[in-house]
């Protein structure tokens, strides 16, 4: 089922939450985007600082691509590949803590790349994710 259709985050243009092809998904990149359009993990002081919580923003991630697998039938252990983007690599340390509580060394292939920008300042992480399809 698409994200439009289940009521979920929407993609941000015309393209699906999850592609299958032969006997993958393609899942586009996600964010801590929620449904009201802001994003989890950033808040801003009463003097204006931004800060960004790159665990708190990777843990939403995850748990909507928990949600995307499992409402096409998939599972968060069919996971074999994981991009991470990152706009800081100073929050590297901290994304991995975070990623090492949902995957184990024998997990999913992963690489990160460091990236200048993505599509709302307040996101600091975004992953891009393919799985093993359901038979
Ligand atoms: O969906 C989001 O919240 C952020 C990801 C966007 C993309 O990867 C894209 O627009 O291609």
């Amino acid at each position: 089922m698409s994200a439009a259709a289940s009521g979920a985050v929407k993609p941000l243009a015309n393209y699906p939450d999850l592609k299958r092809e032969g006997g993958l998904l393609f899942l586009s990149g996600m964010s801590a985007r929620q449904a009201d359009g802001t994003i989890a993990g950033a808040a801003r002081a009463s003097d204006g600082a931004e800060t960004h919580d790159v665990a708190e923003q990777l843990r939403v991630i995850l748990r909507k691509v928990g949600e995307t697998l499992a409402r096409n039938g998939g599972s968060f252990g069919d996971i074999v590949d994981v991009t991470v983007f990152l706009t800081d690599m100073r929050h590297y340390r901290a994304m991995n803590d975070e990623y090492n509580m949902w995957f184990a060394v024998d997990g999913p292939a992963r690489t990160t790349v460091g990236v200048n920008e993505l599509p709302h300042p307040d996101m600091v992480v975004e992953l891009k994710v393919v799985a093993r399809a359901p038979a």
